[in-house]
């Protein structure tokens, strides 16, 4: 189980995570959701113990990563977004120098090496030098890496992006598979649809602090079809137009309104003299309802 207590990140004056807190409980997938920039990465590396907090704490299975980080960062693998590694080391080679870390003997970690390197689909890359690889084959290999100390609990830092569909399948059948088996998994991404088909349940990030956690089940629910999008010159006015038919929030430079109740027709000449460019029916998806959170959590932020 990995349980966030409370992390909060200074890099210089910048507060780039503000009492970031959730559990990711075992034989479960959680989903890490937010733009770029948001903090995923900053959390998962100080959960991994790559990284240390300004205050708040990360626990393992129990072990917390900044005073017991040995036993913590042996309880969990990770696989970072942008994995980098020796480019002049064969991968198996590289493969039983990393083990050591995990105090695997020589001889053990070949072993181990030649099985899980064929587990991530590269046994016949094992004598070739990483700096071949693609990014894709970094993270097959990171991967690899981090199910070396075969850990409960795991860590993935956006592995899907820049991945092929293949690669994309092998990583989400591997999330599925590790979670049947009762690891807690971190998933992050910055596009909520990529984990709808692993995640349990979602954690929203926005400028270092969580604004939603939400079940997969209670998101789906939330894809309504009663969501209408406007683009006009004057938002402001056509803001308190559009709050007489429903929920309206500006998002990306457009006025999304939920819940829409009335006839569009009638809004159309509402808001014709606050400059309307365009309005229809806004074909709802789950990304969506990722920007409807962010820009409820923008509002309240403002209030
Ligand atoms: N070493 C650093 N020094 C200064 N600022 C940093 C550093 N690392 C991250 N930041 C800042 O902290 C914020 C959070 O960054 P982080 O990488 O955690 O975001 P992210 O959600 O993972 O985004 P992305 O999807 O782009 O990787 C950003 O504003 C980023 O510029």
């Amino acid at each position: 189980m990995i349980r966030i207590v409370n992390l909060y990140k200074k890099f210089g004056d910048f507060l780039a995570l503000k009492g970031v807190s959730f559990d990711v409980n075992n034989g479960e997938v959680v989903g890490f959701v937010g733009l770029n920039g948001a903090g995923k990465t900053t959390t998962i590396k100080i959960s991994a113990g790559v990284n240390f907090p300004t205050s708040g704490d990360v626990e393992i299975d129990g072990y917390s990563i900044t005073k017991d980080k040995r036993k913590a960062s042996r309880n969990v693998g990770w696989v970072p977004e942008l994995p980098n590694f020796e480019p002049d080391v064969k991968a198996l080679d590289y493969f039983v120098y990393l083990a050591g870390y995990y105090g695997i003997s020589s001889q053990e970690a070949k072993n181990l090496g030649k099985k899980l390197l064929e587990e991530v689909g590269l046994s016949e890359w094992m004598n070739v030098k990483i700096g071949k690889f693609s990014q894709g084959m970094k993270k097959r290999f990171a991967l690899a890496v981090s199910l070396a100390g075969n850990p409960n609990n795991f860590l993935f830092d956006e592995v899907l992006n820049g991945l092929d569909p293949a690669g994309m399948q092998f990583f989400k059948d591997l999330v599925i598979k590790m979670k049947n088996e009762g690891r807690a998994i971190l998933f992050s991404s910055h596009i909520l649809s990529e984990v709808e088909n692993i995640a349990d349940r979602v954690v929203f990030i926005h400028k270092g602090k969580i604004i939603g956690i939400k079940k997969m089940e209670d998101l789906r629910k939330m894809v309504s079809t009663n969501i209408v999008k406007a683009v006009v010159n004057n938002y402001n006015e056509a803001l308190k137009v559009a709050e007489k038919y429903g929920k309206p929030a500006i998002v990306n430079g457009q006025i999304i309104i939920s819940d829409f109740k009335g006839d569009i027709s009638e809004l159309s000449s509402e808001l014709k003299p606050y400059g309307l460019i365009e309005i229809g029916y806004e074909r709802q998806n789950l990304e969506s309802v990722f920007f409807q959170l962010i820009s409820e959590s923008e509002k309240s932020e403002s209030r």
